[in-house]
C-alpha cells in the first residue's frame, strides 16, 4: 500500500497540490474565520454605539423642552414677574407653555407660601393641581380640557405645603435651574418621574417663587425597547445610586413606589459587568456569566453637572451566533469547495502532465520490445510537447542508425564471404604451390644431390655422404673407371654412349641391392664414365666377392642396341677407409690406376 503511494506519481502530484492549497487557503480561512469574530464584535461595538447615541438624542430631546421653558423665561423674565402675580394669567401661562412643549407633562409654579398651582397632561387626559387659597394648605385637583378649563374636580389632597418640597429648597440654593434625582410619580407611582424646577425672583432678588417643570419618562422605555439589539437583550438606565430608572427588563419595574436598585435585581450579567472597571464606556464587553456569553456595553448621559444617567446595554452573544454561524459555515462550505475544486483541477493538471508521460512510457515499451516505428502523437508547445518530439526524433533516429548499422552489417558479411572465399582459394593455391614448390624442390634436390643421366648419388652428394658416413663408420670406397669407353662413343656415338652409362649404373646398382639388401651402401656417378661405391661395415672378404660379380653382371648384361649386345668392363680400385675419405679416394684411384695398368677389367683392392 505505502509503496503503491511511493511510486504513484498521480498520488504524489495530488498530495503536492492539496499541501499547497492547504498552506495557501488555511491561513485564509483561519483570519476570515478570525476576522468574522472581529467584525462581529465590531458590528455589535457599531451597533450599541448608535442605540446608545439614539438614546441620549432622544434623551435629549426629552429634556431639552424642559430646558428650553427656562431659557423662555430668561426672556420674559420681566413679564412674568406681572404674571405670577395674577393667578388667571399665570394659569394662561402656564397652559400656553404645557401645550407647546409635548415632552413636559407637568408645568407648575409654587409660590413663597407653599402655594401651588400645576398644569400637566397624565392619564389621558388634562389635570389641574390648584392650592385652593394660593397658600399651603389644600390642594384640589381638576380635569380639564387643553386650555385649563376646569370640568371636572376630581380630588382634594390634604395639606400641601410647595416648601417643604425637596425641589423647592433645592432650587433656592441656585439661580440656576435644578434637576432632581428621577422619582416615582407622586399621584401615579408606576410613572418615573423628574423635575427641572428653578427659583424666581425679582430684580431686587426677592423670592417670588419657584417654576417646576415634571416630565414622565416611561416613554423611555418604548425608547430603550426600540434601541435593544436582540430579541434576548436588555437596555437599562441606572443613575450613580444604582437606582434602575428605566429597564427592558420587565423585572426591573417600580415596586411599591421603589425604584429598583441595581445591586439587588441585578442578574449574573449585570453583576459581572458591575466588577468588571465599567470606567471604559462605549466599549463592547464579553461578559461570561459561566452558563452564557454576553455582550454588553456601557455609557452614560450627562444630564446635569452632578447627575448622571448610566446606559447599559446587554445581549446574550447566542442572539448573534446564528450570522456568526452563517460565516462560519460560508468558511467551511468555502473551504470544502475550494478544496473540491483544488482536487478536480489538480486531478486535471495531473492528467494533463501524466497523459503524455504514460504515452511516453508505452512508446518506450513497444521500442524495447522491437517496434521502432512506435511515436508519440502529442502536439504540444510546453516542456511535454518538446520532449515528445526529441522523442520522436531520437526514435527516427534509432530507426535510420539501425537500417545504417544493418546495412554495414550486411556489406560486411558479403565482405567476409569474400574474404573466406578468397582466403580459401587462395589456401588452396598456395596448398598447390607449396606443393608444386616442394616438388620443385625435392626435384631440385634430386638434381643437386642425383645424376641427371643415371639417377644415382652425383659427385657431390657422393662425397657429402662419404665425408659424413666415413666419420662415423670406416669402409670400402671403390672407384671404377669404364674401360675403353672412348671407343664406344666413337664407335656408337655420344648417345647410346650415354645409354651404356645408365644400363651400366642400373646393373651395377642392381647388384649392390641384390647383394647388400640392409646395408647402407651408396654408389654414385662421380665422373664421366667414372663410378664410386661406399661401403660402409663391409669385410675384405666381402669387397672382394662383391667386385667380382660386378664384373661378371656386365659380362652377363650387356647393353642391347638394334639386336647387338654391346659388353662394356670396369676396372675397379679400392681402398678401406679409416676417417679421411680424401685419403681413402687418392689410395682407391692409385687402385683403379692399377687396375688399368694390370690390363683392366679387373678390381686391385688396396691391402
Ligand atoms: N658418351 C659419353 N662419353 C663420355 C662421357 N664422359 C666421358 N666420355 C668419354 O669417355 C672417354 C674416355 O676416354 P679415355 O679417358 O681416353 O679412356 P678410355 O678410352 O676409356 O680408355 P681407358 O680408360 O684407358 O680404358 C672419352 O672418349 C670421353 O669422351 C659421357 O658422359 N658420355
Amino acid at each position: 500500500m505505502t509503496k503503491t503511494f511511493t511510486y504513484n506519481l498521480t498520488f504524489k502530484l495530488q498530495m503536492m497540490l492539496m499541501t499547497l492549497l492547504a498552506m495557501t487557503a488555511l491561513p485564509i480561512v483561519m483570519l476570515w474565520y478570525h476576522n468574522s469574530e472581529k467584525v462581529m464584535f465590531q458590528t455589535i461595538e457599531r451597533l450599541y454605539q448608535y442605540s446608545s447615541a439614539n438614546l441620549k438624542e432622544r434623551l435629549d430631546e426629552q429634556f431639552q423642552d424642559a430646558r428650553q421653558i427656562f431659557e423662555q423665561q430668561t426672556r420674559i423674565r420681566q413679564e412674568l414677574i406681572n404674571i405670577v402675580a395674577d393667578s388667571s394669567l399665570l394659569l394662561d401661562h402656564i397652559v400656553t407653555m404645557l401645550n407647546h412643549h409635548y415632552n413636559v407633562d407637568y408645568y407648575y409654579f409654587a409660590n413663597p407660601q407653599g402655594g401651588l398651582l400645576s398644569f400637566g397632561y397624565s392619564n389621558g387626559g388634562f389635570t389641574l393641581l390648584q392650592s385652593a387659597q394660593e397658600k399651603a394648605g389644600p390642594l384640589n385637583s381638576f380635569t380639564t380640557n387643553f386650555n385649563g378649563q376646569k370640568r371636572q374636580f376630581t380630588a382634594m389632597r390634604g395639606f400641601f405645603d410647595a416648601r417643604e418640597r425637596d425641589w423647592y429648597k433645592d432650587s433656592l440654593k441656585t439661580d440656576q435651574p435644578v434637576w432632581s434625582k428621577m422619582y416615582p410619580g407622586a399621584v401615579d407611582t408606576s410613572l418615573l418621574g423628574i423635575s427641572l424646577t428653578k427659583a424666581f425672583r425679582d430684580e431686587a432678588g426677592k423670592l417670588l417663587g419657584v417654576w417646576g417643570v415634571d416630565l414622565t419618562l416611561n416613554s423611555l422605555i418604548k425608547e430603550l425597547k426600540s434601541n435593544k439589539l436582540s430579541d434576548n437583550g436588555e437596555v437599562l438606565l441606572f443613575n450613580n445610586d444604582g437606582q434602575i430608572l428605566a429597564s427592558t427588563d420587565k423585572r426591573h419595574t417600580l415596586q411599591n413606589g421603589q425604584l429598583p436598585s441595581i445591586n439587588k435585581q441585578a442578574t449574573p450579567v449585570i453583576s459581572q459587568l458591575l466588577r468588571q472597571n465599567t470606567a471604559s464606556t462605549d466599549t463592547v464587553k464579553l461578559v461570561d456569566t459561566g452558563q452564557q456569553q454576553w455582550v454588553a456595553l456601557t455609557s452614560y448621559y450627562q444630564l446635569a453637572q452632578n447627575n448622571v444617567i448610566n446606559i447599559l446595554f446587554y445581549s446574550p452573544l447566542s442572539d448573534f451566533s446564528p450570522p456568526l454561524n452563517t460565516v462560519k459555515r460560508a468558511g467551511l462550505l468555502f473551504t470544502i469547495v475550494i478544496s473540491l475544486l483544488a482536487l478536480f483541477i489538480g486531478a486535471l493538471a495531473t492528467r494533463h502532465v501524466l497523459k503524455p508521460i504514460h504515452q511516453l512510457i508505452l512508446a518506450t515499451r513497444r521500442i524495447r520490445e522491437g517496434d521502432l516505428h512506435t511515436r508519440i502523437p502529442l502536439k504540444r508547445r510546453d516542456e511535454v510537447g518538446l520532449l515528445a518530439d526529441n522523442f520522436n526524433q531520437m526514435s527516427d533516429h534509432l530507426v535510420s542508425t539501425l537500417q545504417a548499422l544493418r546495412a554495414e552489417q550486411d556489406k560486411t558479411l558479403r565482405l567476409n564471404a569474400l574474404l573466406e572465399e578468397q582466403n580459401h582459394s587462395l589456401e588452396t593455391r598456395v596448398a598447390i604451390r607449396t606443393r608444386e614448390l616442394k616438388a620443385a624442390n625435392q626435384k631440385l634436390k634430386h638434381m643437386a644431390y642425383s645424376d641427371y643421366l643415371t639417377g644415382i648419388a652425383n659427385r657431390r652428394s657422393f662425397w657429402e655422404r662419404l665425408e659424413n658416413d666415413s666419420q662415423c663408420q670406416p669402409g670400402w670406397l671403390l672407384l671404377m673407371d669404364l674401360d675403353n669407353f672412348k671407343r664406344v662413343n666413337d664407335q656408337y656415338g655420344h648417345h647410346i654412349g650415354d645409354n651404356i652409362l645408365k644400363h651400366f649404373a642400373q646393373v651395377c646398382d642392381g647388384i649392390l641391392r641384390h647383394n647388400l639388401e640392409d646395408s647402407e651402401a651408396l654408389f654414385g656417378r662421380i665422373g664421366g664414365e667414372e663410378f664410386a661405391i661406399w661401403l660402409p661395415g663391409i669385410d675384405d672378404d666381402t669387397v672382394q666377392q662383391l667386385s667380382s660379380q660386378l664384373m661378371d653382371g656386365l659380362k652377363k648384361c650387356p647393353y642391347l642396341h638394334n639386336g647387338q649386345s654391346i659388353y662394356v668392363s670396369t676396372s675397379i680400385g679400392a681402398s678401406y677407409c679409416q676417417q679421411d675419405p680424401h685419403q681413402a679416394y687418392a689410395t682407391a684411384d692409385q687402385r683403379l690406376y692399377d687396375a688399368k695398368e694390370k690390363g683392366k677389367n679387373q678390381a686391385v683392392l688396396s691391402s
